[in-house]
Formats: structure tokens, sequence, C-alpha cells
């Protein structure tokens, strides 16, 4: 994918993911209208890449996703955080659940002061987006670019799991984004006939003929280039040195929740301390770049069971994981064909709650062992499941910044768990509401032992430090280059960074708060909705 750049663009998207991929899309459906795309990772040419359960290894490769190192926390404990460097961003390695998120958490950006961010406007861009399996409906939708299906056939740990659920008044449903109540389905996802379908292959495959698409990956946006406080162009880095794009109206900027705001500050946009610090001129003080980064904190319940048999019989021994995958090659189906979990649900972790503030994936597979030489989770050889359940909407807030002008030197990350009172109290609730799921019937009739985090886990405080040191990232950051109605906040209400001209950021990074449980699917709608924006406001010029 390297066609010659001609030297100047209408639009230049930096990044391919769940973002940018949607905005490359529509702005060059006008053929009049040249689009650059510029991302730093390869070519999604791995079959790994097509293949749902292919994320466990895409996911740790370097040619498809870069590590981000956080800055110890807790008991001096750091983490490791995966994002997707390859085209498609992280929807190329993502377990691909497609979560729409619920009405209330849209109409609250409007209520926030971000005129026109609202539900209506997310539901009738996810009508848009999708080709449901299940057809169309008030809040799904078909015949567009992602195919969602639902995961089949039900299995029997997972379908006890259902039905102890329902006694805790949580309902099963077909589709898991067909109510903002409690509930509890098997996953949608977006793959089609046991295929993958990344932002790449959904928005990306479909325009490339077009000769006013050029996309071009292994290039690497370092800087932006300003004339005064107007963007005229991009310094990027290629295999072979670095050059100059220039652009006419907008960069428009997706790099994800951890490069965008790098991005930013190394073009001398954000907050001037950090840019000092840093040696970087500062060009427009906007002092939330980098700021207010949200993350999922949850805990992995895993239980040994019995009387059932689950996943890991065929996932454990290699004899068994080659016939899964012959059966794959020639089916599109069975356990690889899924993505990471079976069964999605969203409940109340207190009936006092106001709303569900709680969500959980169940699949029957555990892995309790880690490979001391691979340092690689190992299944384990008789049945078990693992549960993981996380507060949806946490109100820490962690941030990313610049160390130095040199785009090849790792960021700062700061990973907030569990700091505010409110994530605290709710990391308690929610662990044990899981436990409680856990030991009701049917399911609990299979349970022989909670493997993880085990009984010595089991004071609030025991619970909160093992929420925040052992637990697990749900890789779902956002909230770095956050949207809002003040002059502080980095980008507008049509997501312009404010104090520049000629630039927009357009991904994950925008949402001021968490707007579910999951967030490939609330981004792409947003970017949907951004391309509308974007193409009206140059319409008007
Ligand atoms: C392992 C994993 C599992 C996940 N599972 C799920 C899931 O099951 N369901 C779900 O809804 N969400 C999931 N997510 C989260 C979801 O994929 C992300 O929230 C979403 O993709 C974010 O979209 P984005 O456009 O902000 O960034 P990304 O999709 O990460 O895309 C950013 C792109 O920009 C490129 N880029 C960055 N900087 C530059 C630069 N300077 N120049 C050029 N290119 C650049 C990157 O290489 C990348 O391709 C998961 C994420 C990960 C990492």
């Amino acid at each position: 994918m390297s066609e010659r750049p001609t030297s100047v663009y209408d639009y230049i998207v930096i990044g391919s993911g769940a973002g940018g991929a949607v905005v490359a899309n529509r702005l060059s459906a006008d053929p009049a209208t040249s689009v650059l795309l510029l991302e730093a990772g390869g070519p999604d040419r791995n079959p790994m890449h097509l293949v749902p359960k292919g994320f466990y290894f895409t996911m740790n490769s370097p040619r498809s996703s870069q590590k981000y190192r956080t800055e110890p926390y807790g008991s001096g404990v750091t983490a490791e955080w995966a994002k997707g460097r390859v085209l498609g961003g992280s929807t190329t390695i993502n377990g691909m659940v497609w979560n729409r998120g619920w009405a209330p958490d849209y109409d609250a950006l409007e209520q926030q002061g971000m005129i026109g961010w609202n539900w209506e406007r997310f539901v009738q861009a996810f009508r848009a987006i999708e080709d449901h399996e299940l057809g169309p409906g008030p809040v799904r939708g078909v015949g567009g670019p992602v195919p969602v299906s639902i995961a089949s056939p039900p299995e029997e740990a997972s379908d006890a799991m259902i039905e102890a659920m329902g006694k805790h008044g949580i309902g099963f449903v077909e589709d898991p984004n067909g109510t903002d109540d409690d509930r509890v389905g098997y996953v949608a996802s977006n793959i089609k006939r046991g295929t993958r379908m990344s932002a790449a292959r959904a928005y990306l495959r479909p325009a490339r003929k077009r000769r006013n698409l050029t996309i071009l990956t292994h290039t690497e946006a370092d800087r932006l280039v300003l004339d005064g406080t107007r963007v005229t162009g991009v310094e990027a880095r290629t295999r072979s040195g670095s050059t100059v794009f220039d652009v006419r109206r907008e960069v428009i900027v997706a790099g994800g929740p951890l490069e965008s705001p790098q991005l930013l500050e190394r073009s001398g946009i954000g907050r001037p301390d950090v840019l000092d610090a840093a040696g970087i001129p500062v060009v427009v003080a906007s002092p939330r770049v980098g700021e207010n980064l949200r993350e999922h904190r949850g805990v992995t319940l895993q239980v040994s069971l019995s009387g059932v048999e689950g996943f890991n019989k065929q996932a454990s021994s290699f004899r068994r994981q080659m016939w899964a995958g012959f059966k794959y090659l020639f089916t599109r189906s069975g356990l690889i064909a899924h993505g990471g979990y079976n069964v999605v649900a969203a409940y109340r972790s207190d009936p006092a709650s106001s709303r569900p503030d709680t969500h959980a994936f169940f699949t029957p597979i555990s892995t309790s062992r880690v490979n001391p030489i691979s340092g690689r989770l190992v299944v384990d050889k008789s049945p078990g499941a693992r549960f993981v359940v996380s507060a949806t909407y946490p109100t820490s807030a962690g941030s990313v910044h610049v160390t130095s002008p040199d785009p090849t030197k790792p960021p700062r990350v700061v990973a907030s768990f569990l700091e505010t009172q409110h994530d605290r109290d709710l990391a308690v609730k929610v662990l044990r509401k899981g436990r409680e799921i856990l030991a009701t019937e049917p399911f609990s009739r299979y349970v022989t032992q909670e493997l993880e985090p085990g009984p010595q886990v089991s004071t609030d405080e025991e619970i909160i430090e093992f929420t925040r040191d052992s637990g697990v990232a749900g890789l779902h950051t956002l909230g770095t280059c956050a949207m809002g109605p003040d002059d502080d906040d980095v980008v507008d209400g049509h997501l312009r960074v404010r104090g520049v001209e000629g630039l927009r950021v357009v991904d994950s990074s925008v949402f001021p708060q968490m707007p579910s449980g999951n967030c490939s699917a609330p981004t792409q709608a947003l970017a949907w909705i951004a391309s509308d924006i974007i193409i009206a406001d140059n319409a008007v010029r």
C-alpha cells in the first residue's frame, strides 16, 4: 500500500483505527475531495488479523501492536497496555465485542453542553453503520459496512450462567444492545461468517480503489506543520526518511487515546509546564491535552468446574488445538470463530443504583497458570471458566504526556485506578456481586473452587487492593483530548482543536467519559457523526 503521494491534499487523516478509518472512508466518498490517510503501522496482511481468536497472538506481536508501560501505581506495580499499530488500529487486534452503549450516556454529552451530541444522533449513526444479523430494529441497522453477529451456538456452562443471572433480575435478551435495562445475552461481535471485520476491512477495503484516497502504511506523523496557529501540513517519517505532506483544508488526528495527545504536544499544543519540561516551544496553551485518561479496571474471577465440559478441553492440548484449527479452516466455525467471550451482561451491582453500573463477560475457559518461559497464560486441562467484572463508569483520571520532542521516546502514562471513593466503593460491590452470581444455581452446581482471586481476598480493603494491583485493564482508554464546552477543553463540539485552525481530533480520545462497556462501536459512531460535521462545515466555507 504505497501509492506515490501528490504534494497537497484536501484532508490528511492521521491513524486508521476506529476513528480514522471511518473518516477517511466518508470524506473520500466525494470524488472531488482528496484524502491522505497516514498509518504508523503496517498493512493488515497477517491471516491472524482475520481469525477472531487470532487476537491472542496479534495483541502481543510488535508487528501489529505497540505496548505502553505505565508509571508505578498502587503497591508499586506497573502495567503494559497494548494498542493496535497496524491498518485498522486497535480494531484489527481487539476482542470484537460490539457494544453500542446506552442512551443516557450519549444524552449526558448534550446535557454537559456539547450541543447535538445525543442518543438520537448516535442511534442514527449505529443504524447506518451496522449490518446486523438479527435484522433491522429501532436500535439496529442493516446494510451498513459493519457486519454484527451474535455468538453461537449456545453452550451448557454459558446457559447455566445466564440462568443464574436471571435469578438476580438480569434478564436474557437476544440482542445485548437492544435495551438499557439489566440484561445478559450471547455477545454481539463485529464478525462475519467467522471472520473479523476490523475498521480497515469495513471502511478502507471498499474505498481503497478510489483514486482520491491515498493510504500510506509505515508512515508515522511526527508533528503538525503550523503557520502561526493554522495547520498547513504534517511532517511524517516513512521507511525512506522524513517528508512533509501539505494540506488544503484540515488535518484530522485519529491516532488513538495514547498517541493523539502526544502528537498535539510534539506540535506545541498542550500544557505549558509539560511542553517546557519536554523542551517543546508552546504554540497554543491547551491545559487539558493528555489529561482525563479513563480506563476500565476489572477483576477476573476464575473458577474450576466439574460436570460440564466448557472449552478448556478443546483449547488445552496441541492435538485438539490443531483439530479446532482444521475445523475453522474448513467450516469457519468452532472455538476459533468467536471473540474472547461468550456471554456479556450489564447490571446493577446494587439494587439502589439508578442504572446498570457493571459490565461483565463470561467464557467457559480458565487460565490459572502462566508459562514461566513465554510469560503467556496457559489454558487449564480440566474444565473452568472466567467471569470478568468491571465498573462501567470509572471516575479516576490518569494522564499521558510526552517527555521529549523525539517521537521515538516513550510517553509518561499515569494509570489512575481506584483513586476516587466512587471507584473504590464500586470495586467492592462489583466483585461481591460477581461472587454472588457464581454462587447461584444452576451455575453454582458446577463450581468446585474459586481459583482467582481466591478466598484470601475477602475484606473490602483486600478487594480494593486486589482490583487495583492485580485487576485487568479493559484496554478501553479514552478521554485524553476530551470535547467540552469550556475554553480550556481540548476540542469543541465540532471536534476542532481550540486555538488552532484546520485541526480536529476524531477518535476515542475525545469522549470526556466512558460511553459504555466497550469503545470500538461508540468510536466508530462518533467518527460517523464527525464526518457529517466536517463535510457540512466545509460546504459552507
Ligand atoms: C487488545 C484490545 C482489545 C480490545 N477489545 C475491544 C472489544 O472487544 N470491543 C471494543 O469495543 N473495544 C475493544 N478495544 C478497544 C477499541 O478497539 C478501541 O477503543 C478503539 O479501537 C479506539 O479507536 P481509536 O480510533 O481511538 O484508536 P485505534 O483504533 O487504536 O487507532 C489508532 C491508529 O492510529 C495509528 N497512529 C497513532 N499515532 C500515529 C501517528 N503519529 N501517525 C500515524 N498513525 C498513527 C495507530 O497505529 C493506530 O492504527 C480493545 C482494544 C485492545 C487494544
